[in-house]
This record gives C-alpha cells, sequence and structure tokens, in this order.
C-alpha cells in the first residue's frame, strides 16, 4: 500500500541534509516539505546544492518548531549540540531523525566529556545491521543516526564479537574524505593544505568517536570492549576506507572467519561480502548505500584483519538514516536507497 509522508530537512544546506535530499528526491513515498538552515536561511537552495535540480524553486526557512510542525518526519543534519533542543519542540507523534551526535551515546558522562553540555539522552540507534537493532528501531518516533566512523567500523566488527572470535581490545584505522567534516569553511580542510597528503589526526585516543563505537562493540560482545581509533583525511570528496583488527582467540584461520562473516551478513540488503582475494575501496560506494567487506586472517600475528568501506554521506550518514526511517514507518528497508555505486 502506498503511504504519502511528508518530510522536512533541517540543515538543507550542508552536506548531510543535501544527501538526504538526493535520497529523497528518488523516494516513492516521500514529499518533501519545508527545509531549513541557520544564515543561509532566506537564500535559495540551489545555491548551496547546484545538484538537487527537482529543487530549484526552493528556498530555505529558519529552523524553527514553526517551520518544522506539520510534518510526518523531520531530519535534523545540524551540527553537534543543536538538535536536543529543537527535537525537544517537535511533539511525541512526528518521527524525529537525528543526523547528529547528540542522542547518540547512552552514558551522559561519555557526552559530557566527548561533546560539552547537557546530555539529551539516547534514542534508538540507527545501525539496522547491529543485532536487535531493527526491533529497537520499528514503529520508533526517535532515531539516532550513527556517526560515518562508527558504521564502517561497527559492521566491520560485530560478527566477530558478537562470535567470540577476538579479544576485546580493538584497532581501527579509517581513511576518510573530507566532506565528513561539513560545508563550513576551515583552514586544514583547504585544498592546497588537503590536496596530495594525507594527514591523521585525533590520535591516541583523541577522536569523539571512540566512545561510540566501544559503546556498540560492547553491546554486541556483552562484555566492555576497548577501541584504539586512528582517522586519516585524504583527498577525496566522499568515501571512508577502514582497516579493524584484533588479536585472534583461538587458531581460526581466514577461511574460518570467512564463513562466520557470511553467515553473519547473508541476509543484509546494503552489506557486500567480495569474492576471496578482492579488497573494499571507497570509489566503488560512491553514492550508493552499501558497505564492502573483506575479512582475513594475518596468521603470524594472529589477528582477524577487516576492510570495510563506505560512502560517509550515504551509508555513513543519509543513507543510514533512510534506511532506518523506512523501518520505523514499516515500509520496505531498500526503499529509496541506491546499491549501485557512481564510477569511475
Ligand atoms: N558529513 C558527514 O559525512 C556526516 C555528518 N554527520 C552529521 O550530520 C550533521 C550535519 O553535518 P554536515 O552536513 O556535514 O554539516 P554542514 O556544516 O555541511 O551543514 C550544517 C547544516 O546545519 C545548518 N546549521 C548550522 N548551525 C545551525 C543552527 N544553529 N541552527 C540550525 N541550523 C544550523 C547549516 O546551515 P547554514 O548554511 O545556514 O550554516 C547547514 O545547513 C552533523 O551533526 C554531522 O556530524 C554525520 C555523519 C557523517
Ligand atoms: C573528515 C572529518 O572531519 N570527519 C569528521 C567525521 C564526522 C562524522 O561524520 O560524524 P559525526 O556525525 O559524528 O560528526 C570528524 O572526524 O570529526
Amino acid at each position: 500500500m502506498r503511504m504519502t509522508v511528508k518530510i522536512a530537512v533541517a540543515g538543507a544546506s550542508g552536506y548531510a541534509g543535501g544527501e538526504l535530499l538526493r535520497l529523497l528526491l528518488t523516494h516513492p513515498e516521500i514529499q518533501i516539505g519545508a527545509l531549513t538552515a541557520a544564515s543561509s536561511a532566506g537564500t535559495p537552495l540551489v545555491q548551496h546544492q547546484p545538484h538537487l535540480a527537482p529543487l530549484a524553486d526552493r528556498v530555505l526557512l529558519e529552523t524553527t518548531p514553526e517551520t518544522l510542525a506539520g510534518h510526518d518526519v523531520v531530519f535534523l543534519a545540524l551540527p553537534h549540540g543543536h538538535s536536543g533542543a529543537i527535537a525537544a519542540q517537535l511533539g511525541p507523534d512526528v518521527l524525529v531523525v537525528d543526523l547528529g551526535a547528540d542522542h547518540r551515546l547512552s552514558d551522559a558522562a561519555d557526552w559530557q566529556r566527548w561533546y560539552g553540555g547537557d546530555h539529551a539522552g539516547q534514542w534508538p540507534y540507527g545501525l539496522p545491521e547491529l543485532p536487535g537493532a531493527r526491533e529497537r528501531l520499528a514503529g520508533t518516533k526517535r532515531i539516532a543516526v550513527p556517526g560515518c566512523f562508527p558504521t564502517g567500523g561497527s559492521i566491520a566488527l560485530a560478527p566477530a564479537l558478537a562470535a567470540g572470535l577476538v579479544e576485546p581490545e580493538i584497532n581501527v584505522v579509517a581513511v576518510t574524505g573530507t566532506s565528513g567534516a561539513g560545508k563550513s569553511l576551515k583552514p586544514n580542510l583547504l585544498g592546497s593544505e588537503v590536496m596530495g597528503s594525507a594527514t591523521a589526526y585525533g590520535v591516541g585516543g583523541a577522536h569523539r568517536h571512540t566512545p561510540e563505537f566501544a559503546q556498540n562493540l560492547s553491546a554486541v560482545a556483552g562484555e566492555r570492549v576497548k577501541v584504539s581509533f586512528t582517522p586519516v583525511l585524504a583527498p577525496m570528496p566522499r568515501g571512508i576506507l577502514t582497516t579493524a583488527s584484533a588479536a585472534l582467540k583461538t587458531d581460526l584461520d581466514a577461511e574460518g572467519a570467512r564463513e562466520v562473516y557470511e553467515k553473519a551478513y547473508a541476509t543484509e540488503p546494503f552489506v557486500q561480502l567480495l569474492p576471496e582475494g578482492r579488497w573494499p575501496s571507497s570509489a566503488s560506494v560512491v553514492g550508493s548505500n552499501n558497505v564492502q567487506l573483506q575479512v582475513t586472517v594475518d596468521a603470524d600475528t594472529r589477528r582477524l584483519i577487516v576492510v570495510a568501506a563506505i560512502d560517509n554521506l550515504t551509508k555513513g550518514t543519509a543513507g543510514g538514516a533512510v534506511q532506518s526511517m523506512n523501518i520505523a514507518l514499516g515500509l520496505p528497508e531498500t526503499t529509496g536507497l541506491p546499491t549501485v555505486g557512481v564510477a569511475p
């Protein structure tokens, strides 16, 4: 049965808001309502999102409870710390999908340490591939969309931790494109700084996604999982290539590890375990909601190695948001979500 779902996007001038609209324009059940921003309010959307041709006549509104009222779903694609207050004014019957970090963490002390300010509370987490997530998302009116790094890293490691294959001490190195940092001007994101160079940042347990990784993976493992996470900024507009590893508990070989992953993701519509010997690349998932995955064992160091590629703006943000919205609304989970990338 067809339904018309009227949606609003707050933060429509940003990267995440733009990707959300690109996906929602092809979603058969969606009618696009209010599009809002902050300093860009009053300017044409096309000035910020020239690729969204069907919305060329739209003008951005201010982000207020009034402009966001009257919609079935409100997406908040705002900087961290700005969703909590506005969400609290949207009423219990509207589905609110928060693409920021405000409602991801369960522990108020973690929120204080990594973000600061008041903890807005935890909402059902929009990573359907994690155990139990679909049950929590079905029918919910509030969704916390994961951070882009924890999306790839959690999908990479969850099967191994759930099966008890590895020790609960994980190492994650993830190479990211620049759009992960949003559109606001920062000197380290200037073309002349980024082009031709890859730069590590947030090294030594300093990145705010560390507690989100640990929260996800500890829940899967049923014990406290420690995560050492190193992001690397690379000269590409979008994409994340994650390499995750952990010490094996048993003498599992590559074939055994592969069997565990094949079984875990056999029915996942967006997780693509590559044929043996082929390795994920971020370019292969640009514009698609897919996660490309490969797993092996380093026999000498007795470590499990998993490599995952996602598009940070699609599966890592807006695609994950639409996938989770579909589940919450009882729509087929894959509606409006591309599984085909753009190449070269
Ligand atoms: N980029 C990514 O890959 C990912 C992003 N996210 C999250 O999505 C959210 C948006 O990120 P992104 O699109 O990259 O960021 P951008 O900086 O590109 O966009 C931010 C948007 O929020 C608006 N905005 C800024 N301040 C306010 C405010 N006080 N009130 C209302 N609107 C405001 C901006 O409007 P204006 O033009 O007027 O300034 C703009 O539309 C963030 O929380 C981010 O962490 C999550 C995962 C991945
Ligand atoms: C390149 C870059 O700067 N990336 C961002 C990732 C942001 C993101 O995608 O997640 P959130 O929703 O938690 O912000 C960073 O490292 O902070």
